[in-house]
């Protein structure tokens, strides 16, 4: 059985990512992309399905791990009656191909070591042909074909790859895994110890960038590396989270794949990292979302592939057991069809905000911007399925509404302050048309709050956002009823959840409940702060900050009642939410400003 969520940690090479457990077992990892097929998808099932345990022969959990540094260097140790060990992971800087290092060093005593890898290509479903002379292995199966150079000598029997051996204080034994397409010949060998200090140069220069001067540092720069982590650096699209199908409830249908670029998620991406000094990232984000997105806007996907692929259809992989028993698994994603009316707001919000960091007009970024608010003037009337991808009946949500505002809002900013060409008296009367029949339809007087959908009895977490988009202001009587009205009903234990998916008759169409979700709880943060509750809003920070793991890394959603992580990990979504609202509360971004962003160039 897979360990808790919060149990793994990420390592990456910004193409793929593995997921480490505490008992030194990879039980994820997806080759030669991040949605590619997983060689080890024991997370979702059991070893059968491809997992690579390296640890002490007694088995068991380490006593403590930690990144080295501000790397994705992960190092795990265990303390044994023998003596000590650690294990070093890594994926170094892709090169011709995709590698895993794994570095054994003695630290104390002497201690009896153990690993066992079973490759398993096709999430688990193909066993592969493995040859091994003394310490190397090859393994192929389709279109996968893998190495295993080692420093001590393999074992092979069914499929399985097992080594025993001993490290005493200094020595050092190294594993390299390496992977290639099978129809290519083998990539030339790599040093481990080389290939570490390649990892730790990339990281510690990238993090080099970071321009952030406020509290509570140490989390901001892992959840920047987390979201750098997930982003596919050849072609710069941003991944809401690196794993599908881990359950929003434990036992439960709610488990989707994560390992697409979603336009909202990434924009919420784009808000933190240039928030915090990283241009780079945002310009390379606007260039793959100029090739997604070319062609007629109407055809806009909230999501797409990494490398802008449109067709991600959704299918259940029937092999895998699932999660604690989650099931169905699902890979591919069919709310990539559904009309959420919000992503054109938050994606022409992304491309202002970038164009006000980069400081320059991009001719093509507006032609597209213009393209896709004619489509928002044609069709902000319509009902959609929300930015929580609901999958009951389309209904006029009032955050959707509001990002329809957001979009003409940023035209009519970008006219005046950039001088592009527009016409931007019919925005600005489409922005008041808009924020008119929000406040009209989508408000209930007798309750004093902003309501899920127009006419609906619930309440929506995502209306937090309304003052953050600069629709009304912090000291707007309906923001703080509103505000108040989510800390009432929408919260447990503190944590907030998306939306009651009980109320209006079940509002998403899906059976069960789900956790609290963590991007959530960070806007009720924003919110506590931004109407002046600074006490509650910073104690509320704290505790969010107590449920990251041992590595700093937050999953999408929190069970408050057991303390576990629950959904897809790690969730950009909640590292964007604890970057932003560390930036609102140490002052670098007034949450009175609609997400300003300061150029980088004055700081
Ligand atoms: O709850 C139903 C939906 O859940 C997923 O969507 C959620 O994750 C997305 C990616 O982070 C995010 O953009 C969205 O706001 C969330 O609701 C899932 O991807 C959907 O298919 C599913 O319908």
């Amino acid at each position: 059985m897979a360990l808790r969520i919060e149990d793994y940690g990420m390592i990456g090479d910004l193409h793929t990512a593995a997921l480490v457990g505490t008992d030194g077992s990879i039980d994820w990892l997806c080759l030669p992309r991040f949605d590619s097929p997983a060689c080890f998808a024991a997370l979702l099932g059991d070893d059968g399905h491809g997992s690579w345990r390296l640890g002490p022969a007694s088995g068991g959990r380490c006593t403590r791990r930690r990144y080295r540094g501000d790397t994705l260097i992960l190092e795990t140790e265990w303390d044994t009656p023998e003596g000590a060990v650690r294990v070093t992971d890594a994926m170094p800087p892709r090169g011709e191909a995709a590698d895993v290092v794994r570095v054994v060093e003695g630290l104390g005593g002497s201690v009896a070591m153990r690993t066992e890898m079973r490759l398993r290509f096709g999430y688990g479903n193909v066993s592969p042909w493995v040859r091994c002379h003394d310490r190397h292995l090859s393994a192929i199966a389709g279109p996968d074909a893998a190495w295993l150079e080692a420093d001590v000598a393999l074992e092979v029997e069914d499929a399985t790859a097992r080594a025993e051996f001993t490290v005493a204080a200094g020595e050092r034994v190294a594993f390299v895994l390496t992977h290639q397409p099978s129809h290519h010949d083998r990539p030339a060998l790599i040093d481990a110890s080389e290939a570490l200090d390649d990892t730790e140069a990339f990281w510690t220069d990238w993090i080099g960038g970071l321009r952030y001067e406020g509290e509570w540092s140490e989390a901001v720069r892992r959840s920047v590396i987390t979201l750098k982590a997930l982003t596919y650096a050849p072609t710069g699209g941003i991944l809401a989270a690196a794993t599908t199908s881990l359950p929003e409830e434990l036992g439960g249908v709610r488990n989707w794949d994560y390992r697409f670029c979603w336009l909202r998620d990434a924009s919420f991406v784009l808000q933190a990292m240039l928030g915090t000094g990283f241009i780079d990232e945002a310009r390379a984000w606007r260039h793959w979302l100029l090739r997604a997105a070319a062609g007629d806007p109407g055809d806009l996907q909230i999501m797409y592939g990494v490398d802008g692929q449109h067709w991600l259809p959704e299918n259940v992989l029937d092999w895998l057991p699932g999660y604690e028993g989650s099931t169905p698994v699902r890979i591919g994603n069919a709310a990539t069809g559904q009309f959420q009316l919000d992503v054109w707001g938050e994606t022409l919000d992304a491309l202002h905000l970038a164009r006000e960091a980069d400081g320059r007009a991009d001719e093509d970024a507006w032609e597209l911007q213009r393209g896709l608010l004619d489509f928002v003037a044609r069709n902000w009337e319509r009902p959609d399925d929300s930015l929580w991808e609901v999958r009951g009946e389309q209904r006029h949500f009032v955050h959707s509404k509001v990002m329809a505002w957001a979009a003409f809002d940023r035209a009519v900013r970008a006219v005046e302050r950039f001088g592009l060409d527009g016409p931007v008296d019919q925005w600005r009367d489409l922005r008041d048309r808009i924020r008119d029949d929000v406040c009209e339809k989508g408000f209930d007087k007798t309750r004093g709050t902003f309501t899920q959908f127009y006419g609906s009895e619930g309440l929506d977490a995502a209306l937090l956002l309304l003052p953050l988009v600069g629709f009304l202001p912090w000291s707007d009587p309906r923001v703080v009823g509103t505000v108040e009205a989510v800390q009432r009903e929408l919260t447990r234990d503190g944590y907030v959840l998306r939306y009651d998916p009980e109320a209006d008759s079940g509002v998403d169409g899906l059976p069960g409940k789900e956790g609290t979700f963590l991007a959530c709880t960070f806007w009720l943060v924003d919110a506590l702060h931004g109407i002046g509750r600074e006490t509650e809003a910073r104690d509320l920070f704290e505790r969010l900050l107590k449920t990251r793991n041992d590595l700093g890394l937050l999953s999408e959603e929190y069970d408050p009642a057991t303390g576990r992580h629950l959904g897809n990990t790690p969730q950009a979504y909640s590292h964007v939410g604890l970057v932003n609202s560390a930036r609102h509360l140490s002052g670098t971004h007034p949450a009175t400003e609609p997400r300003a962003v300061k150029p980088r160039s004055e700081d």
